[in-house]
């Protein structure tokens, strides 16, 4: 067996392990998020039918007439809701667009509930009705896993348990559906993700499985991301990063085209980019600065902080 690019921890010691088991857990978790920001989780928790139906209503929608789709790309949304075209979204450094188009799912709250106001309404699909609903569910089951992955990684801060607890109760987490086209001519010079790093708090992914994914490492090398059948693939991203002063690494990924016998070959990919509530601070945590790694940031909130990012991306206008 060739070594694995990223380690690799099983949820369920932290969720249903002794003490011992929690303690190790933490501590396996802490490093690969120190060391290369990137780790694979087993028994995450997540319905494996919950996630083979989702991905089958994706692919339904993905294969509607791309006038059909456009119905359900809202101007003024940013993308944070409904559907995003093909060509829109590229890296922030990057003058060309990546080769996807995608769907994004976000929060639902009760009627009535505080943080209503904060949440546009999810969108349905006529054609493929069940897609949202699968969606929703497969939004809770990600919160779920998240949540136990931020209790784990705050006792490794030393915040207490529950630390990450409120903030992110209710939070402004996406959960996007991405298609990558098959690809039919030489591509100019796009890829199907150019390289980025995530802006949210921690991004849990499925269906990496189908290849491309590769991390940049500290030597500067491309390294392929091959998690197992089962496993999710979870990453620091830039929020974590900030509130830790840099202790915890948001590292730098992307999606490369297939070798040319694959071209035809679509993929599809489930991100869920966990968020905060918009009025989280991510000020450096005390901990995190001192006379070696000195304060590196200046105060903002995690509301101010995704507005900047969306429109360095194209999103936001
Ligand atoms: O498609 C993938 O496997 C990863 C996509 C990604 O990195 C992103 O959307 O932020
Ligand atoms: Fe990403």
């Amino acid at each position: 067996m060739t070594k694995r690019v990223i380690p690799v921890v099983d949820l369920s010691q932290f969720t249903e392990g002794d003490a011992a088991a929690r303690k190790a857990f933490v501590a396996e978790l802490g490093k690969a998020f120190h060391e290369i920001g990137f780790v694979g989780v087993t028994n995450h928790g997540i319905p494996k039918s919950l996630i083979d139906n989702f991905y089958e209503a994706s692919h339904q929608f993905f294969a509607l007439e791309t006038a059909v789709k456009e119905k359900y790309e809202i101007p003024g949304m940013a993308g944070q809701r409904g559907y995003t075209s093909f060509g829109k979204e590229h890296a922030k450094q990057s003058k060309v667009a990546d080769l996807k188009e995608f769907f994004q799912l976000g929060q639902e709250v009760a009627d009535g509930h505080p943080e209503k106001a904060a949440y546009p309404d999810n969108v349905h699909v006529e054609e493929v009705p069940e897609f949202t609903n699968l969606g929703i569910s497969l939004y809770r089951a990600f919160e779920k896993a998240g949540g136990a992955l931020l209790r784990a990684i705050a006792i490794h801060l030393d915040l207490g348990e529950n630390y990450f607890d409120d903030k992110i109760e209710e939070g402004n987490s996406i959960l996007r559906a991405i298609h990558y086209p098959p690809i039919t001519q030489e591509p100019a010079s796009a890829i199907r993700a150019e390289q980025h790093e995530d802006i949210n708090l921690i991004t849990l992914l499925v269906g990496a499985s189908a290849g491309g994914l590769q991390l940049l490492n500290k030597e500067g090398e491309w390294l392929p991301i091959t998690p197992g059948e089962n496993e999710i693939v979870i990453n620091v991203g830039d929020m974590l990063q900030r509130l830790t002063n840099n202790y915890l690494k948001s590292t730098t990924h992307r999606v490369v085209n297939p070798p040319r016998e694959e071209w035809h070959l679509p993929r599809l990919s489930i991100p869920f980019f966990l968020h905060p509530k918009s009025d989280m601070d991510l000020s450096c945590l005390d901990r995190c600065v001192t006379a070696d790694n000195p304060l590196q940031y200046e105060p903002i909130t995690a509301g101010e902080y995704l507005d900047e990012r969306l429109r360095e991306i194209g999103l936001k206008k």
